[in-house]
This record gives C-alpha cells, structure tokens and sequence, in this order.
C-alpha cells in the first residue's frame, strides 16, 4: 500500500539538553534531532535516563539546561505528540471500545474510528470486555490503539514492546513503519529489536 504524506515537515530538535530528577541531572549536553520520517532509538542501560528524557521531551519534567523545539508543527493542528509510557492508561471497568473511545475524546478524534484502531491492533474481538480483563500484552495493544485514534506527528514510546508476542512485535513495526511513511517521526526507548530498518540509534549513559 502506497503511504501518504499526512503530516507537515515536523521535526524535533534538542540542543544542550540537560534531563532529571529534581535538580540533579542524569544526562548533560545532549544535542540531536529527529526530522519527519525518521525513528530514534534510545538505547542504554537500566537508569540510564531513556525514560526520564521521553518524560522531558513530552513536556512532562522539566529541562534542567538547553532547550527542545518542535518545528513545523503548527499548535491549530493540537497538540503534536503522543507519550505511551510504561503504564497503559487503561480504565479498568470500561469495556475496550469504551476506553478507546474516551480517549479519542479526551485526545482528539482525528485519526482512525476507535472499532478500526481495535481491528489494526487485533482486539476487534474484545472490544465489549471490560478493558481490565484483558492481558499484559493486549493492554499493551490498546495502548498501541490509542496513537491511531488521534493523529499526532511525534510518538514518545516507552519500551513499547513490554509484554508483546512475536506477533504484537511485528505489528509494532508496521504501526511504526506507516507513521513513518506519513512524515511522522517517533522516538523509542527500547531494550529490544523493532524489527525496522533505518532507525537512528542514540546510546545514553551508564546506570547510576
Ligand atoms: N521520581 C523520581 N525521583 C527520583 N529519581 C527517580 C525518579 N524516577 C526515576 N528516578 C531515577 O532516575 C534514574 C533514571 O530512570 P529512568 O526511568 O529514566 O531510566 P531508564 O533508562 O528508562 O531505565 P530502564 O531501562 O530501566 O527503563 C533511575 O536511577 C531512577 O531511579
């Protein structure tokens, strides 16, 4: 299937960038950019600071030093970037459908209707659980669902593969692949393989 350009030429650029806990700094002077198109991987050890960066990426902690941009993005088109972090945001007593479809209207509706985004990621059959039943893994695809239902350039993606099967792996890199086709970008903290080529690597630090 021929990808389309959806997004315009968004790219996300850090310079001198310090990120933490409180005051103190895990990771110092850090520079890189991540233009439309293009995946980022973080790479490191445990406490190496991967998800602390995500966090001051998403705008969630603050920089300690340097500065991030997002350019070509324009704030009319709403907020450019989905965070997926370790936790899956899934509302317990709501059916999968349901907590979908909050989402999409917490998040916007601009992307695909939430019954396709549970086709993409295989949970069509669940959609009238209650979201609390469903496994590690398939909590992990309603995660992955939530980027598709609301149409954002930038993915923050924090180890996304967690509790994923060779399939959810696999369906992980599609997602990311056509985003990718799009003009969208991504940055993935990860342990693992994506199964993706022409991804960018970035190795930070030690563990403390
Ligand atoms: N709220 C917090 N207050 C103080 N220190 C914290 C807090 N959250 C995390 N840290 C510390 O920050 C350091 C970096 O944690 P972070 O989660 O960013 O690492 P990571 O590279 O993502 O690790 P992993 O590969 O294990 O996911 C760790 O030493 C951790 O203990």
């Amino acid at each position: 299937m021929t990808q389309r350009q959806v997004f315009p030429q968004v790219c996300l650029k850090a310079e001198g960038l310090a990120v933490g806990r409180g005051d103190a700094a895990l990771l110092s002077d850090l520079s890189f950019s991540v233009a439309g198109g293009h995946g980022l991987l973080l790479r490191g050890p445990n406490g190496a600071g991967k998800s602390t960066l995500l966090l001051t990426l998403a705008g969630l902690l603050p920089t300690l030093a340097g500065a991030v941009a997002i350019e070509g993005h324009d704030p009319e088109d709403g907020p450019a970037l989905h965070h997926c972090g370790h936790r899956n945001a899934v509302r317990a007593r709501l059916s999968v459908l349901e907590t979908l479809s909050f989402w999409a209207a917490i998040n916007g509706p601009t992307g695909l209707p939430p019954h396709e985004a549970l086709e993409r990621v295989g949970l069509a059959r669940a959609a009238r659980l209650d979201a609390g039943y469903l496994s590690a893994g398939q909590q992990r695809r309603l995660a992955l669902a939530r980027l598709l239902v609301s149409s954002r350039p930038l993915w923050l993606l924090d180890e996304p593969t967690a509790a994923l099967d060779v399939d959810g792996h696999a369906l992980l890199a599609r997602l990311l692949a056509e985003h990718l086709a799009q003009g969208g970008l991504a940055i993935i903290a990860t342990h693992d393989e994506i199964g993706l080529d022409g991804l960018d690597t970035l190795t930070l630090g030690r563990a403390a």
